[in-house]
This record gives structure tokens, sequence and C-alpha cells, in this order.
């Protein structure tokens, strides 16, 4: 078992391994006891594969009410939001109950928030089941989306303590473990040149790993994760290198509408984006042409959707929580492992997008 600690205000464990399920006696108990009550929120996928194993380990520990969304970036809406509190109401949760997200990033977002907001917060740990899920299950960002912009509606709510069994990634179709492995590389970009190389050494390692090579993977990306948001939980300085790639990755999302892309096909274009601005306006040696190959390979769609066009892309990328007096801050690369932040009037990265956009046919 692996064992990473997240120094937010409240400290928590994250524990890698299969079999990180059984502490969750002790991780409560150590936290002030067992809750009064469980909600488990799941998705129907997720709830069909390993509802029934995760709800008898929580029964275990106190009586369990499952509430179960659809599975898709859709339920990461207003309506799931409000259902979801409806029914912790309807069963009577109160303040000394939990909730527990057992999921990919859309239920831990979407539980997570309704936990950060149910009587002004309750208790909440997470489950994840998606390769993606080692980032958005780590740090505390919860959210819905609004039609106007990705996760705009959320909180900064950490969980008690985060339990990832590799086990439950088995099932994971090719596609979404293609979306988890944007957010591996992108943790190695920003962070670490050496797991950057480990990772494109072996192409299959990269297609189709392994479990070793999956629990390197979600335990590297989690202590990159955990040492950027111990510095800076609420995202007043460096957790913004955490979002390379998400300023188009997250437009072109909401753009298309949300669960027409995954989320880390659409952070992988903004991620060469982010790369070839940083060539052309930083002078950094990225080897873009190399890394994108290297991407053609994975297999992340080749270029920014034909069907949306700049200025509309523009436009949602103006209305990212990182714009600052209308000037949109790009996360770009100085060096693999340095991020730094470049700020940009709208109307010049319009343009360089359109640029980018032109190369890319090519
Ligand atoms: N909070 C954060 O810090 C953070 C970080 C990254 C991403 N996110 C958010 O996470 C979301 C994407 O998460 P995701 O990629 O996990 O998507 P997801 O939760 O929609 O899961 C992807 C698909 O895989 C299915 N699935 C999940 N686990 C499975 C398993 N073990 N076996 C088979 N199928 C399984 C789901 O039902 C779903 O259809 C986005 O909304 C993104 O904005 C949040
Ligand atoms: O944890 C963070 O901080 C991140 O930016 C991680 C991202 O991978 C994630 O997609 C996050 O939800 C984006 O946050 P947002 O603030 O841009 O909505
Ligand atoms: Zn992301």
């Amino acid at each position: 078992m692996k064992s990473v600690t997240v120094a937010a205000e409240t400290p928590y464990p994250v524990l890698i391994g299969n079999g990180s399920l059984d502490s969750l006696e002790k991780v409560l108990a150590d936290g002030g006891g067992a809750p009064k009550k469980i909600l488990l929120i799941t998705d129907d996928t997720v709830h069909r594969l390993y509802g029934e194993f995760v709800k008898e380990r929580l029964e275990t520990i106190s009586p369990v009410e499952v509430f179960v969304v659809q599975s898709g970036e859709a339920a990461k809406s207003f309506e799931q939001y409000y259902a979801i509190l409806t029914y912790a109401l309807e069963k009577g949760l109160d303040r000394k109950s939990m909730v527990a997200a057992l999921g990919g990033g859309v239920v831990g977002d979407l539980a997570g928030f309704a936990a950060a907001t149910f009587m002004r917060g309750i208790p909440f740990v997470q489950i994840p089941t998606t390769l993606l899920a080692h980032d958005s299950a780590v740090g505390g960002k919860t959210a819905i989306n609004h039609p106007k912009g990705k996760n705009m509606i959320g909180a900064f709510y950490q969980p008690k303590a985060v339990f990832f069994e590799p086990q439950f990634l088995a099932s994971l179709p090719a596609a979404e473990m293609r979306s988890g492995m944007a957010e591996v590389i992108k943790h190695a970009m920003i962070a670490d040149a050496s797991f950057l190389s480990w990772l494109k050494k072996d192409l299959s390692a990269v297609m189709n790993p392994n479990e070793d090579q999956l629990v390197r993977m979600i335990t590297e990306g989690i202590k990159i994760k955990a040492d950027i948001v111990s510095q800076d939980e609420k995202e007043t300085g460096v957790r913004a290198y955490l979002n390379f790639g998400h300023t188009l990755g997250h437009a072109i999302e909401a753009a298309l509408g949300y669960g027409r892309i995954t989320h880390g096909d659409a952070v992988a274009a903004g991620m060469l984006f982010a790369v070839w601005l940083s060539e052309k306006e930083l002078g950094a040696d990225l080897s873009f042409t190399k890394l994108k190959t290297w991407f053609e390979e994975i297999g992340f769609p080749a270029a920014v959707p034909e069907e949306l066009t700049s200025e509309i892309l523009m436009n949602f990328m103006l209305a990212d929580k990182k714009t600052a007096s209308g000037k949109v801050n790009m996360v770009l690369l100085k060096e693999i492992g340095t991020p730094v932040i470049h700020s940009y009037l709208p109307e010049r990265l319009q343009a360089l997008l359109e640029e980018f956009r032109k190369e890319e046919i090519v």
C-alpha cells in the first residue's frame, strides 16, 4: 500500500493499493469516529460494476443510502446536485453523516460539491474508479458545470481521505484510460522531466499499462498534485500550474457541449497549444513536433475540433477562472518542469489560436 499525505489546512491521506478501502474504519476513527449515516454517490456504470462491493464495505461502518446518477459529464449539473440534496434530506442525513463518492471525476466533483454545501458542509471521502480521478479525487476542487463554462459553480472542499483501488481500473474503456493519461502527462510536464521521459520511453506502457505501471503513474501524479496543493490549497499562486492545457481544453468541452469529448482529450489539445505558444512566445525548446506525434500515437485527437471557430473558443477562454483584468492567463512552460503564467489580451490570443490551427492542418 502506498500513502501520500495532502498537507492541506486539515491534512488527509491518499491510500493507493488494492485493499486500501480496508483502512476506511481506522481512517474514520482517527478523524473522530464513524458517521451516523453514509450517502454513497455513484454513477450507473460504476454502480453496476462495484456498487455492491463498496456498499458492503461501508455497511460494516454505518447504514448506507445510495444515490445513482447517469454516467457522463452531463451529471455535473444543477439538477443532479439539487436532486442529491433532496435525497439526502429525505433520507435523514445530518451533520454527523458522511458522503462517499464512488466513481470518476464527474461523481467526485458532483458529490464533493453536494457534501461541501449540505448543511454547510459534511465530511466526504473519495473512492476513485478512473485513471483520471488520480487528479480529480485529490486537492478538493469540487464543482458542477454551467452552459457558460466548466466548473463554474463549486467550492474548495477537501475530502477526509482518498482510497484508490487500482483493481477498479481493469474495466475502464480505452478511451477513458487515454483521458486519464492526459492528466498523468500533464503532471509530468509541469513538474518532473524524468517522469515524462519514463512515460515517453515505452508507448505500450501508456497505451496499455500493466498494474505496476499504472500504480507508478497514479502515485507519481498524486505526489506532484499533493505537493502543489499543499503549497497553495485555494489557487492564489502555484496551483494554477495544474491548469496547464485547461484554458483551451475547458473551452473545447463547453463549446462542443459537455460529454461530447472526454476531459483528457480536450486537455491534450490544450496542452499542445500551450506547448506551441511556449516555443513561439518564450523561445522554449519543447520539441513540439515530436510531442504532437507522440500524442497522435497515443490516440489523442490530432486537432482542435474543426466545427468550433476560434472566436467561439476565445469567448469561452475569456470566461476562464484564471482571467483577470480582461487578460487571459495561460499556463506555459519555460522548460519541462518549469511552468509560468503568461497573460494575453483576447484579440492577440485569438490570432495566435488561428495561426496554431492553420499550422495544424498543413
Ligand atoms: N476536481 C478536480 O481537481 C478535477 C481534476 C481533473 C478532472 N476533473 C473533472 O473530472 C471529470 C472527468 O472525470 P472522468 O474522466 O473520471 O470521467 P467520468 O467520471 O465521467 O468517468 C468516465 C466514464 O467511465 C465510466 N467509469 C468510471 N469508472 C469506471 C470503471 N472502473 N470501469 C468502467 N467504467 C468506468 C463512467 O461511468 C463514465 O462513463 C470532468 O468533469 C473534469 O472536469 C476534476
Ligand atoms: O486541481 C487543480 O487545481 C486543477 O486545475 C486540476 C485540473 O485537472 C481539473 O480539471 C480542475 O477541475 C480544473 O479546475 P478549474 O478551476 O479550471 O475549473
Ligand atoms: Zn483536468
